[in-house]
């Protein structure tokens, strides 16, 4: 079992034609699935201690997967039950319940087991459970006392985290081959419990992958405050949002931070504070990173600081109000590094009603305007143009706190200041903003979040390091 950390996640499509692959190389149906019978029987093994089992099995391979795991837990002298509500339907799942052999109950009837598997659906469905196996379902995973659900919580959408109806909790959701979006995406995530991936020794190729944690390091020895990176922001008609941001950028490892437009002296002292009006702060060639939006209002005076922004050629982070005042054709037309940190209404405000998944909307979106985004939210999405994607999943629901965004709009701008990818400086800023939010616990506000990068940051370095 690992991890999802950097794992590759696949929506069904690309999962069928990997598992093709396979099979055009000499796999067959029937030993992948026993390979993901046996994978899941193992697991379950080893989660359930010595309490008694009981699989659920659907009609397709899932069902088939669960048939098989049964099998694997009877011949590791585990005690073990069936239930199924309709037989299976494809070979290989017919294969798997005969390999079962032993009684299969009728679901309706099953009584609850201790340790339940739910292996009816996992990348076929695609309506809602019927009635009757979604009250049954129910009804086993509230008597179990661990729930596990096989690939997937049955009744999730494999691509898009939607709930196709009522779907329990589950304490662990064993994905197969690789992650899916529904482990990473609400509201499925949420009822995946904590996901682990068994591989099953098929090839994946594909371009979306859960965060990977940051590979940070020290400044380099020679460091100056310029060459560890050097933030910009520009204050808007709320300081509180730029002063937050500024922090973060600082806490975040970035060299030198300047707010532009903010002018009296005041804590934290090591935050420059320059006037915007005088001569032009936004050309200077030393900035790795401009951020424009945080508290910046929608006034004429805020849509002369975008246009000069947008006519500055560093590396530009545009978050909150500012993303009201674009459209994705200029920012597309401006070129150069353009990072958007949109939550939902400001997501649509700027690229409208969207199709499909949050995924296939980041991805969209960032084409569309030729800019790494982030879209935020409790599974933050972040995607680039040429589509390489990447999956926050669960982050810490206290961060549903005011200025929490302008912190993360900081502490992206002090990577993307350090230097190299802009996916990977969006990535690493994201990371780090669950990870301080992880290390305040509960009650936190966004003063303390932008404190709390600083020993995130620490951590991310010795894990980098280890
Ligand atoms: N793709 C791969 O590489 C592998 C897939 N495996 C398993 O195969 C699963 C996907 O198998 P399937 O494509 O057979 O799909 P599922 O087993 O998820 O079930 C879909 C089947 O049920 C029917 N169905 C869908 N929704 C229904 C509903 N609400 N009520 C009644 N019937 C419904 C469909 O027509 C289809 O026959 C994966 O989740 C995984 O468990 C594993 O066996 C190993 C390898
Ligand atoms: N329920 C939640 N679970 C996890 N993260 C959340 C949740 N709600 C918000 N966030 C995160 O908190 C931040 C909020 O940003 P934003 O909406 O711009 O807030 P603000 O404008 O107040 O700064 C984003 O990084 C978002 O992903
Ligand atoms: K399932």
């Amino acid at each position: 079992m690992t991890p999802l950390d950097g794992t590759i996640v696949l929506d069904a499509a690309a999962m069928r034609a990997a598992e093709q692959a396979a099979i055009a190389a000499g796999e067959s149906v029937e030993s992948l699935m026993q390979r993901a019978g046996r994978a899941v029987g193992d697991a379950v093994h080893r989660l359930a201690g010595a309490h008694a089992v009981l699989v659920v099995c659907g009609p397709g391979n899932n069902g088939g997967d669960g048939y098989l795991a049964a099998a694997r837990l009877r011949a590791l002298g585990r005690t073990v039950r069936v239930a199924a509500a309709a037989a299976p339907r494809g070979a290989a799942a017919i294969a798997a319940r005969e390999a079962w052999g032993g009684a299969v109950e009728p679901l309706a009837a099953a009584k609850p087991a201790p340790v339940l598997v739910d292996s009816l659906y996992g990348t076929g469905l695609r309506r809602p459970l019927a009635a009757d196996e979604a009250a049954s379902l129910a009804r086993l995973v509230a008597g179990a006392a661990l729930a596990i659900a096989v690939d997937l919580p049955s009744g999730v959408a494999s691509d898009d985290g939607a709930l196709l109806g009522q779907v329990p909790r589950y304490h662990v959701t064993l994905a197969l081959g690789a992650a899916k979006p529904a482990h990473l995406l609400q509201p499925a995530a949420a009822r995946c419990g904590g996901v682990r991936v068994l591989p099953l020794g098929i090839a994946l190729s594909g371009d979306t992958r859960a965060l990977p944690p940051p590979r940070l390091a020290a400044p380099p020895v020679d460091s100056h405050k310029f060459s560890r990176g050097m933030v910009a922001l520009i204050k808007g008609r709320m300081a509180g949002a730029g002063e937050l941001a500024a922090r973060a950028a600082m806490r975040a490892g970035a060299g030198y931070v300047s707010l532009l437009g903010a002018t009296i002296p005041q804590a934290p002292h090591a935050l420059v504070r320059r006037s915007i009006e005088r001569d032009d702060p936004l050309v200077d060639a030393r900035i790795g990173a401009l951020v424009i939006g945080p508290g910046l209002g929608r006034d004429d005076h805020a849509r002369d600081l975008l246009e000069r922004a947008l006519a500055s050629d560093r590396a530009l982070l545009i978050d909150g109000d500012a993303l009201h005042l674009v459209t994705p054709e200029r920012l597309r037309a401006r070129g150069g590094t353009i990072v958007l940190t949109p939550h939902a209404g400001e997501f649509h405000a700027l690229f409208g009603e969207t199709q499909g998944s949050k995924l296939a909307a980041a991805c969209t979106a960032a084409e569309r305007a030729g800019a790494v985004v982030v879209y935020k939210g409790p599974d933050t999405v972040i995607a680039a143009p040429g589509g390489r994607a990447l999956l926050a999943g669960e982050a810490s629901s206290w961060l549903s706190t005011a200025g929490s965004g302008d912190v993360l709009a900081g502490a992206i701008a002090a990577r993307l200041a350090a230097g190299g990818d802009p996916l990977d400086a969006a990535a690493a800023g994201v990371w780090l903003h669950a990870a301080a939010a992880r290390r305040l616990g509960a009650g936190f506000i966004a003063d303390d979040l932008a404190e709390a990068l600083a020993p995130a940051l620490a951590a991310a370095i010795r894990e980098t390091r280890a």
